[in-house]
């Protein structure tokens, strides 16, 4: 028996690098030296970045270069499995450079397309860099729609989640002025379907509760503080539970954090990028994972950003990639057993 025929069950789970210049390299370096995980990982990066990177981090993996996801073997930890993605320049630590955005998006695609086609069972992205992405022209609001985009997806939900909690969002990355409009019937009922549908299969919840939050302050106080509520809201929500849904609300943002209802439900629905998610980080930063429902594939990433200050310091917290890298396994495993 070969060696990757012993460890065939294993899942093969993408890993890409995330932007270069920020600390993507970093934590996945760190990660996968204080960390074996059960799975096969193949990082999608420039092995020149990432040698680079654990020299400056006084790292000394023991490195394989493969030329295939299938060459991947169970990772141990030290060991780091790379899929050479050439970096279109040379990249300098903590220096955004626009030139290498088709090289980040390359990574994105290329372990999409293998999610797609089978040669991944899972994609876990460390951070990359909108700003410089869109500087190219292409529009890349987040990976969320990029992944959307990718699979033909009708509608996809970003959910964050830590042990405690889970929130998931009705409107991603969206500038607020837009917030309003993008609340329709339509869009709601699509969103709180794939929610439910996902926390069902991917999370083995029976009968997933939702907890469903206003979008203006104190849920619109009866219409005295904004009309979205009794005019798209109330009705969407009525009509969801008519057809079997779980949904409590809408109710006012600012307290339905708390123990009171959160103790009873599985899901926090957030109406917009920063009503839901401040709250998760602050209660869980650092220890949660990004996870995109409604995708053919299984998407897993951390919850923070590039932090440009940190890369290359040693100092950047491996935490969520280690978390997002575990849940990927899970769900992965967990599909292959109901396959
Ligand atoms: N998954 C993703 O791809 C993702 C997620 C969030 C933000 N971003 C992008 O990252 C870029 C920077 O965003 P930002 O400045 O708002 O957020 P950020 O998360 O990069 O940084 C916010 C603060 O948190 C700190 N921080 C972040 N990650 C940390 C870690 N692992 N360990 C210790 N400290 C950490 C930073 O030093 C900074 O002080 C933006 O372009 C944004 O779009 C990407
Ligand atoms: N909204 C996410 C966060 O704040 O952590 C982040 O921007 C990542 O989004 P994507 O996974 O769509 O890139």
């Amino acid at each position: 028996m070969t060696r990757q025929d012993e460890n065939k069950p294993l899942p093969i789970i993408a890993i890409t690098s995330g932007e270069p210049a920020g600390i993507g390299p970093d934590i996945i370096l760190s990660a996968l030296m204080t960390q074996s995980f059960a799975a096969r990982l193949v990082i999608l990066a420039d092995p020149i970045l990432l040698q680079a990177r654990a020299k400056q981090l006084g790292l000394v993996p023991n490195w394989e270069i493969i030329q295939s996801a299938d060459q991947a073997v169970t990772h141990q930890k030290g060991t780091i499995s790379i899929l050479p993605i050439e970096l279109a320049t040379p990249s300098e630590v903590g220096q955004l450079n626009v030139a290498n955005a088709p090289y980040v998006l390359k990574t994105l695609e290329v372990a999409g397309q293998g999610c797609l086609n089978g040669d991944f069972d899972a994609v876990v992205t460390p951070p990359v860099h909108k700003g410089v992405l869109c500087e190219t022209g292409v529009h890349f609001s987040g990976h969320t729609e990029f992944f959307q985009a990718l699979c033909h997806s009708e509608q996809v939900v970003m959910m964050l989640a830590t042990d405690a909690m889970k929130v998931a969002l009705v409107t991603t990355h969206l500038p607020l002025q837009q917030v309003s409009q993008a609340i329709t019937d339509e869009s709601l009922s699509l969103v709180i379907n794939a929610l439910n549908h996902d926390l069902k299969t991917k999370f083995g919840i029976a009968s997933p509760k939702i907890l469903v939050c206003g979008l203006n302050p104190h849920a619109g106080e009866d219409g005295h503080l904004g009309m979205e509520e009794i005019d798209v809201i109330i009705p969407t929500l009525d009509r969801l539970r008519n057809e079997g849904v779980d949904l409590i609300g809408p109710l006012p943002a600012d307290t339905l954090f708390t123990p009171k209802y959160l103790d009873h439900a599985d899901c926090a629905l957030a109406m917009y990028h920063d009503q839901g998610l401040p709250v998760l980080k602050y209660s869980g930063f650092g220890n949660a994972v990004n996870i995109t429902l409604g995708l053919p594939i299984i998407r897993t990433s951390v919850d923070h950003g590039t932090a440009i200050d940190l890369a290359g310091t040693g100092t950047a917290n491996d935490g969520s990639l280690k978390v997002a890298i575990q849940h990927a396994i899970n769900m992965a495993n967990n599909a292959k057993k109901h396959s």
